[in-house]
């Protein structure tokens, strides 16, 4: 089998949206100063990218949940990889992801982070499959919503592969040419 990869959400459109949320963001959160948190690994690229068309005070924290491993879908279980370095106590937390899928990850994630007091707490992400939703997500932000099909590419992985891709992609398996 080869693979290849289909465009989906093409940079310059990814590129465009992110400035749009950036600046409706940066309105949202006028004389405040936003608390970033993003979810590793897929949330990186885009919180970078994000933060950058942000132009209220940023600080940022990172933490590290798995529910994939090595499967295109959930297992359910959610487990803390690394927590954040800093207390979210008062601050004005937005947590970005990178795709709201079933929806178990994050719903597990926002109820652990409110307990831990912050002024207010609002998720942005970068893709939203509402069509594969098992548990319920107020999504604050949301870049795209997209159909039900798995992507890769702007910090979305395939089995660790593909996050790299500047834009969003669906991998498409092929039979290999038989050379005799
Ligand atoms: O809505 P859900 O069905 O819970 O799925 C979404 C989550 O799954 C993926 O993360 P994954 O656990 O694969 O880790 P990764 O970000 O390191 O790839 C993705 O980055 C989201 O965090
Ligand atoms: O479509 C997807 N692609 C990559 N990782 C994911 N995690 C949940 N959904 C996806
Ligand atoms: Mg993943």
């Amino acid at each position: 089998m080869s693979e290849k990869v289909r465009v989906m959400l093409s940079e310059e459109a990814v590129d465009k949206k992110i400035q749009e949320i950036g600046e409706q963001i940066s309105r949202d959160y006028e004389g405040k100063q936003v608390h970033l948190v993003c979810v590793l690994k897929g949330g990186s690229f885009f919180m970078c990218e994000l933060a950058k068309r942000i132009t209220v005070p940023v600080s940022l924290d990172f933490m590290s949940v798995s529910s994939y491993g090595s499967e295109t879908k959930s297992s359910g279980v959610v487990r803390i990889v690394k927590d954040l370095d800093e207390p979210l106590k008062d601050k004005d937390v937005l947590v970005v992801e990178d795709i709201i899928d079933s929806g178990r990850t994050l719903s597990y994630l926002l109820e652990m982070l409110r307990d831990r007091g912050p002024k207010s707490l609002k998720l942005c992400t970068l893709l939203d499959k509402p069509e594969r939703r098992v548990v319920d997500v107020h999504v604050d932000y949301t870049c795209f919503q997209i159909p039900d099909e798995f992507v890769v590419g702007y910090g979305l992985d395939y089995d660790q592969r593909y996050r790299n891709l500047p834009y969003i992609g669906v991998v498409e398996f092929e039979d290999e040419e038989v050379i005799d």
